[in-house]
């Protein structure tokens, strides 16, 4: 019966979807989650494109799926060969995991669309080539001594690797938040996106 009721639901087009990205420890998921919780999960889907790669990854080799989407050693012991692996699908098909994402958090039913992980120029291509003017981006700052407070250790072979440094040289965000430690800066930046997508919401 779910099955049905899943097939039978109508396919929306997003109203907005917000692309954030930035380095390592920078706050992205922080961020992302506390956005999500003021739009709610009634208007907002919240969407990891590394799920998808973590899911197939885990099943692959029998590994524990919660511990690789979490923060510990666990996930920085497979996170390299996730991404070797991942690349060889992306060469053939750069969207793959964009969109099978998309479909995993069944972003579908929703009109806000939250991608709190987008790590790639071709992660950007993909989103604006399907869903136009809906599109919004993100960039999370932080300086290097607050992320390290964080936990951050530059690590040679994911600090300087594609998926850390693809998308450094762009400027033309839509929205830059700086997550130094301030809180009123923070607050500041989230309201401005939150307003901007309520209204857009409401239109
Ligand atoms: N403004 C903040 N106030 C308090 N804690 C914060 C803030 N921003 C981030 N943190 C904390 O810093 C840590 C790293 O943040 P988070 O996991 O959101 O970073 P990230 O950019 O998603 O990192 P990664 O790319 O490694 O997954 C977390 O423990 C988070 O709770």
């Amino acid at each position: 019966m779910e099955k049905i009721k899943e097939r039978l639901a109508p396919i929306k087009f997003p109203v907005c979807i917000l692309l954030f990205s930035g380095k390592r420890k920078s706050g992205k998921d922080y961020i992302t989650d506390r956005i999500f919780d003021r739009l709610g999960k009634d208007n907002a889907a919240m969407i990891k494109i590394s799920a998808p790669i973590k899911t197939h990854w885990a099943e692959k080799h029998d590994l524990n799926f919660e511990e690789l989407m979490g923060t510990g050693e666990y996930k920085e012991k497979h996170r390299q060969d996730m991404i070797k692996w991942s690349e060889d699908i992306r060469q053939k098909d750069c969207g793959y995991f964009c969109q099978a994402a998309v479909e995993m958090f069944n972003a579908h039913e929703k009109p806000v669309w939250i991608v709190s992980d987008t790590r790639r120029r071709s992660d950007l291509k993909w989103f604006k080539e399907n869903y136009g003017n809906a599109v919004k981006t993100v960039r999370v700052l932080a300086d290097d001594d607050v992320r390290t407070q964080r936990g951050w250790v530059f690590t040679t072979g994911i600090d300087d690797a594609e998926t850390e440094c693809d998308l450094d040289g762009l400027t033309d965000w839509d929205w830059s938040i700086l997550n130094n430690g301030s809180e009123p800066e923070l607050e500041n930046g989230m309201q401005n996106i939150v307003s901007w997508v309520n209204s857009t919401l409401s239109l």
